[in-house]
């Protein structure tokens, strides 16, 4: 399957300088969408996974249909201010600026193994910082699983910690 032929450039989306790898023509092709999850969801098949942790926003869409495929919990790391609960949070980097990720303080238990789930690597701050907040609960993330990675940017250089997967990548310059 010709994933990469499903992604969509879209120059200077959010700021002048990106090039905005937008995933949305993937995810309208059924076929191209139900592989790439079957993909990245056949690796963890019998891996005992307590959960899948999803970031918030295009996290969610991958994340959710890996649950469901391999029957695990779903746990989200949301943008400050969503979580209704309790929270820890981490503040972290991103290609085009700063925020902020938070999760429920109960939403994992010491000792489960869970997997990240997020559409695109990029500087790797977003997953750093989920990764943090994973460990803070007593939990260890197995690997993280992408759609796109964008090389170049020092993204799996950051989450040296935690093996990353990814179905695409593409070169990009700093
Ligand atoms: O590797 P990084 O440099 O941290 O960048 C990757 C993150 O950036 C995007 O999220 P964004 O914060 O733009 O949120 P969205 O999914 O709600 O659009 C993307 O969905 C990843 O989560
Ligand atoms: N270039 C990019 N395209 C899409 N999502 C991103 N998240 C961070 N950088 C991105």
């Amino acid at each position: 399957m010709d994933f990469a032929s499903k992604i969509r450039d879209v120059v200077d989306f959010p700021k002048p300088g990106i090039v905005f790898k937008d995933i949305t023509p993937l995810l309208q092709d059924p076929r191209a969408f139900q592989t790439a999850v079957d993909v990245i969801a056949d690796r963890h098949v019998g891996s005992k996974l307590d959960a899948i942790v999803a970031v918030e926003s295009r996290g969610f869409i991958i994340g959710s249909a890996l649950a469901y495929k391999l029957g695990c919990s779903l746990v989200v790391v949301r943008k400050a201010g969503k979580l209704p609960a309790k929270t820890i949070s981490t503040r972290y980097a991103l290609e085009y600026g700063e925020d902020e990720l938070h999760i429920h303080e109960d939403a994992l238990q010491p000792g489960q193994k869970v997997l990240i789930a997020d559409d695109l690597l990029a500087t790797g701050g977003t997953v750093r910082a989920t990764g943090q907040l994973i460990r803070q609960l007593g939990a260890t993330p197995v690997e993280a699983v992408f759609l796109v990675e964008l090389n170049g940017l020092g993204g799996r250089e950051l989450v040296n910690d935690i093996p990353c997967f990814s179905l695409m990548s593409f070169d990009v310059e700093e």
